[in-house]
């Protein structure tokens, strides 16, 4: 079995890694020459997965037409990159995996929305959950979400991806998927400030119950289920990036609450804090459907340097009080 992997970031590489371990060939389609020449001849990723040997049989390539043999594959570009990557592809007929994590900016698309677009007769699957890539990597413990809306491709996906440390559970609610890890980035960001601010872990912990909130009313309103964002994909992935600065969305937010500035941040990283890119379309995307989502709302203003960080957290925490519920 032979499965293309689109995107050499961390997380494809990692994900080249479990593929490798249960003995599949692997393609690994990488954009940077020096990152395809590495993995070829060193089997290191030293510019997005530094220190983690990888499996010799991972082989790396430049060229989308070096995957046209292989049998299922998987999207582990940033989002926002998604489209113009399937365009390259000839999908049909096969799996495909999408592991990005966003809401595509302009079309306020999910993923899986898109790739319906560009691939319509590829069978569109959704896999996501807390994984920090070196951890998967190193062959840590680590369990996902695995969604297609075929209940019996769901779980072929789900025993072919299986290894003993990587363990997919298998779901048809491919929204409700998507959603959890395309907010759940926006939420890390917001705890990140409170970090920053040196706020404290009972402020940090009523922002993931109250984020939750909002992923849930968002989720819901937009057909995903209860149960999943309750899941490995929704609130797991969600309490992983809101607690370390192993994430690069609650890094940002950590120097956000210190003061510092989102664009010069940005400019200063290779690797992508996919909740930037995401926090002003889901912002839209709830307006337009009546969801209020103000700890996204309050992302989108220091984003955009509206508003600084303490300014945010007054006025979240001086809305009029109301009772518990979603
Ligand atoms: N790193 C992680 O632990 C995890 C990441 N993800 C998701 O996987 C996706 C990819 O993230 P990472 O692998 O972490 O990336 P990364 O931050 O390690 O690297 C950035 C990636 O973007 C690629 N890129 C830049 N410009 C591009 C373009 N024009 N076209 C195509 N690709 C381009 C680079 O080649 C590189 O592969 C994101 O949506 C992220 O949310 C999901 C789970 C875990
Ligand atoms: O999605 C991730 C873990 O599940 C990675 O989080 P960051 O993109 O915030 O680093």
């Amino acid at each position: 079995m032979k499965i293309g992997i689109i995107g050499g970031g961390a997380w494809g590489t990692a994900l080249a890694q479990v593929a490798a371990a249960g003995g599949e060939i692997v393609r690994l389609w990488a954009l940077e020459p020096d990152v395809v020449a590495a993995i070829n001849t060193g089997h290191e990723n030293p510019v997005y997965l530094a220190g983690v040997p990888l499996a010799p049989s991972i082989q790396a390539t430049g060229d989308l037409a070096d995957l046209a043999g292989c049998d299922a594959l998987l999207v582990v570009t940033p989002a926002q990159h998604v489209r113009a990557m399937l365009g390259g592809l000839n999908a049909a007929g096969k799996p495909l995996v999408l592991c990005s994590k966003g809401i595509e900016a302009g079309t306020q698309l999910l993923v899986s929305e898109v790739a319906a677009e560009v691939q319509p007769d590829a069978a569109i699957a959704v896999l996501s959950g807390p994984t920090f890539a070196h951890e998967v990597a190193k062959g840590l413990p680590t369990a996902v979400t695995l969604a297609c809306a075929d209940e019996a491709m769901a779980a072929a996906l789900s025993a072919r991806l299986a290894r003993p440390h990587f363990r997919p559970y298998a779901s048809t609610d491919v929204i409700g998927a998507e959603i959890g890890g395309a907010v759940k980035n926006v939420l890390a960001i917001a705890c990140g400030v409170v970090e920053g601010r040196g706020l404290g872990l009972n402020a940090r912990a009523a922002l993931i119950a109250r984020g939750f909130a909002e992923m849930t009313r968002f989720g819901l309103a937009k057909g995903a289920r209860a149960e999943t964002l309750a899941g490995l994909s929704g609130l797991g992935d969600l309490v992983l990036t809101c607690s370390s600065t192993q994430s690069r969305n609650f890094s940002l937010g950590k120097g956000l609450g210190e003061g510092r500035d989102a664009a010069v941040m940005m400019a200063d990283r290779k690797t992508v804090a996919e909740g930037a890119f995401t926090a002003p379309v889901l912002q839209q995307a709830a307006r337009a459907i009546g969801v209020d989502m103000p700890v996204v709302d309050a992302v989108c203003a220091l984003l955009a340097g509206q508003a600084d960080a303490e300014a945010v957290v007054g006025a979240l925490l001086s809305r009029p009080l109301r009772a518990e519920s979603l």
